[in-house]
């Protein structure tokens, strides 16, 4: 037995749902250019969860039980109120989707039916929960959610109160989107490790939710706004980039393991984040970006991912950094529970084996001998 790290290039499972075949990704055989240009983001998931673009009376439909489940229980208010005021969004996001279970009477119903409609009061649900977050910890109430506006819209609206602009709402579609599925990504893959013990939805969640977190995944968002503040202007990019690729020091937001030749969703943020610096007046970030791309892939020929670009555009909508990685979950959980569907259809035990590297033959020593 001999391990591969990371599992580079293992095929571990059959999917139907999202594909990314020589550099091109998509979306149940529909590409990622496509969608993100003619697509909104609830027909995104519609075709995640249902395999189809909705008809009109379907999207309807959808739309309707987005609305119904938008509100929050008043016990995760309530619970939102206890988390510290400094803690961490994403643990925070983590804990509350996980309690959100104790409130749904079909919480371990596994039909799937109850599943089906337990991955739509997630998907209404989350976005409802990051807003509540970031509102309680500014000392503020919560917002209550409007009928009959997108997910975008009404996630902008929760979050301050007020009726978001056309291109706000426009960009975080797009945004929504573009993140919604990526195949076998590490989060989705801890998503359906668990749900493939039987676990439930919630559980299955939960875990992608930890999975994304961290810097290598979905945190790099977060991380990469951290560096363009260290950065400050665009006249100190050059000696920052350099100093960190000579000290073998990981920039964020670029390289991948599946695209070598690209991430095919950062032209769209580029493009998102040049036109948004544009119209607000204020073109820095993306300058700065630009020319971190020059750098970075002229001297390591690493292209961005689909975080490096999200940081200016969500800055630039006026988006505190540490909502980046929420947002990216608010998006991901049309795929993660897709994928969390789709392993209970055809299901088996994920299990694979380690290739141990420990000593052998070692015998057990008495406390009183140690
Ligand atoms: C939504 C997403 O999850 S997209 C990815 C978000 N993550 C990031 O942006 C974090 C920065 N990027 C990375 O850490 C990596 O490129 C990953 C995690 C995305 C992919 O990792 P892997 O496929 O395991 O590549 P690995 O980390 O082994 O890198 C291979 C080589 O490229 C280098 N490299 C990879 N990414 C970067 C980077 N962002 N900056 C500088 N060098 C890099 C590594 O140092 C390594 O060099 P070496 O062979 O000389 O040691
Ligand atoms: O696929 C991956 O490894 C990471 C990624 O880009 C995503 O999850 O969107």
């Amino acid at each position: 037995m001999t391990a591969t790290k990371g599992l580079e290039g293992i095929v571990a499972t059959t999917s139907s749902i999202s594909s990314i075949i020589d550099g091109v990704l998509t979306y149940r055989g529909i590409n990622i250019d496509d969608l993100a240009e003619n697509a909104s983001f609830e027909e995104v998931a519609y075709l995640l969860w249902f395999g189809k673009l909705p008809t009109q009376a379907e999207l309807d439909d959808l739309n309707r039980q987005f609305s119904e489940y938008a509100a929050l229980p008043k016990q995760t208010i309530e619970h939102l109120k206890l988390l510290p005021s400094n803690s961490n969004s994403m643990a925070s996001l983590r804990t509350i989707v996980s309690s959100l279970a104790l409130y749904d009477a079909e919480a371990n119903d596994m039909s799937r039916e109850a599943n089906v409609r337990k991955a739509i009061r997630l998907q209404a649900q989350l976005p409802a929960v990051v807003a509540a977050y970031s509102r309680i910890r500014q000392g503020l109430e919560p917002v209550e959610p409007k009928q009959g506006v997108s997910i975008a819209y009404n996630f902008l609206y929760m979050l301050s109160g007020e009726e978001p602009s056309d291109v706000a709402v426009k960009a975080l579609d797009q945004a929504l989107v573009l993140h919604a599925d990526h195949e076998l990504n590490a989060s989705t893959f801890a998503a359906r490790v668990t749900v493939a013990t039987l676990s439930d939805i919630y559980s299955g969640v939960t875990s992608a939710i930890g999975a994304l977190k961290g810097p290598l995944h979905g945190g790099a968002n977060e991380a990469v706004m951290v560096m363009l503040e260290e950065i400050g202007s665009l006249a100190n990019v050059e000696s920052y980039i350099n100093d960190k690729l000579n000290n073998k020091v990981k920039i964020m937001g670029f390289g991948h393991r599946v695209y070598k030749n690209g991430d095919p969703r950062a032209k769209h943020l580029m493009k998102m984040s040049r036109e948004l610096g544009k119209q607000k007046g204020t073109p820095e970030l993306y300058e700065m970006s630009i020319k971190i791309e020059e750098l970075v892939t002229g001297q390591k020929g690493l292209k961005p991912n689909v975080d490096f670009y999200s940081a200016s555009v969500y800055t630039t909508l006026g988006i505190p950094r540490d909502l980046f990685t929420p947002i990216f979950a608010i998006s991901r959980v049309s795929g993660w529970t897709a994928h969390i569907l789709e392993q209970y259809e055809d299901n088996r035990l994920i299990r694979p084996r380690a290739e141990y590297t420990g000593p052998s033959n070692v015998k057990y020593v008495p406390i009183s001998q140690r």
